[in-house]
């Protein structure tokens, strides 16, 4: 049917059966990875979990401490437990410490390099530091954290050599001060986040979710992909890694509930305007975005009161630079790079 010239869908959208087979195929369950599975698979294989952190000091100790109790102490299953101070103002680096991670410096890992902020920046540094062939990230600000986070995330890829990195998914309640929205969580990820991946990538359509901070990769692969610093790491990683090993060497595994600390809509508007800013660069790079353009670095918002509020204006006025930069693929730095110095 053709109304004026606009092509009109006259059968309901369906899956795409690509995406439908990849999910299919490549979804997993924590529970398909059990322990004693992953260590007779495991070999030499050697695992290092990262844990960028930045004033974690409330949470970063349990993860730590039940990382290296379950995986560590009582099965050798991860070899390596990092933390990334990345410029820490509180006890971030002392807790995790006292609870048995090794700790590296952002700005240690990437001395002699430009300064560049944001998770981007640490993960790529945390990165750097780790030794292990399998390498897991996970966020320093989980709450309920369980050993299922790591083996789940890690169990494809010391068993099947077809995958090549792993996301982790699991349903996000937003946890407020006196009530818990049950699916609330992941704010970016569904208002701004999937969309654009659906309407630009739409083969990474099947990952429940695009932006976890949970998720894990071999090494010889993470070190061949840029890291957009700031918040459009987990962004860049995906559509990179897609173009990098294709689609069916990704996988994702459901680790059930994730539940964080969650930052203000005001803080997940500057994520959303630096994830924009990543995807700009990836359009550029297919082609659908002209070369040498850029979209605007400052992103203005309004904050209730404030001592800088305008004449006739209620609000204080609150502008930031939501820009991106990037580390280039760390086999390209490497020998550049300090040797890590770790303060056990
Ligand atoms: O400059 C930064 C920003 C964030 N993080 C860490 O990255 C993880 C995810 O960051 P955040 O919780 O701010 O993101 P959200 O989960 O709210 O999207 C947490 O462990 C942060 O401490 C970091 O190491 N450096
Ligand atoms: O998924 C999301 O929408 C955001 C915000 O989550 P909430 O709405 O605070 O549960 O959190 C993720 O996004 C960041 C950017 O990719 C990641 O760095 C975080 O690890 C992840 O929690």
């Amino acid at each position: 049917m053709d109304l004026g010239g606009l092509p009109v869908r006259d059968t309901e959208p369906t899956v795409s059966p690509l995406v439908e087979a990849w999910a299919t195929y490549r979804t997993t369950s924590a529970q398909d990875w059990p322990t004693r599975r992953l260590m007779s698979a495991k070999g030499e294989n050697r695992v290092s979990v990262v844990l960028p952190a930045r004033n974690e000091e409330a949470t970063v100790g349990a993860i730590v401490a039940t990382i290296r109790e379950h995986l560590m102490d009582r099965v050798p299953l991860v070899d390596e437990l990092i933390v990334v101070d990345s410029r820490s103002t509180d006890r971030t680096a002392q807790v995790a410490r006292a609870a048995g991670a090794e700790v590296v410096g952002q700005d240690e890992m990437t001395r002699g390099l430009p300064r560049l902020t944001g998770k981007g920046d640490a993960l790529w540094a945390g990165l750097a530091a780790a030794e292990g062939d399998v390498v897991a990230f996970i966020d320093a600000d989980l709450r309920e954290f369980r050993p299922h986070f790591v083996t789940g995330l890690i169990g494809p890829l010391l068993v099947d050599p077809s995958v090549e990195f792993v996301k982790g998914f699991y349903h996000r309640p937003l946890v407020g001060a006196t009530s818990v929205e049950t699916d609330g969580g992941g704010r970016v990820t569904e208002l701004m986040a999937r969309p654009l991946l659906n309407l630009f990538w739409p083969e990474l359509a099947g990952f429940v979710q695009p932006l976890a901070g949970e998720y894990a990769g071999r090494r010889e692969v993470l070190e061949r992909v840029p890291f957009v610093t700031g918040y459009g790491v987990e962004t860049a990683m995906l559509i990179d890694l897609l173009e990098l090993v294709g689609l069916d060497a990704l996988a994702q595994v459901d680790l059930g509930e994730r539940k964080h600390r969650h930052q203000d809509t005001a803080a997940l508007g500057r994520m959303s305007a630096q994830i924009m800013h990543t995807a700009w660069t990836r359009l550029q790079r297919r082609g659908w975005a002209a070369p040498g353009t850029s979209p605007g670095t400052i992103l203005t918002q309004f904050r209730r009161g404030g001592s800088e509020a305008l004449p006739n204006l209620d609000r204080e006025i609150v502008v930031n630079d939501v820009s991106v930069q990037e580390r280039p693929p760390l086999a390209e730095l490497r020998p550049r790079l300090p040797r890590r110095r770790v303060a056990a």
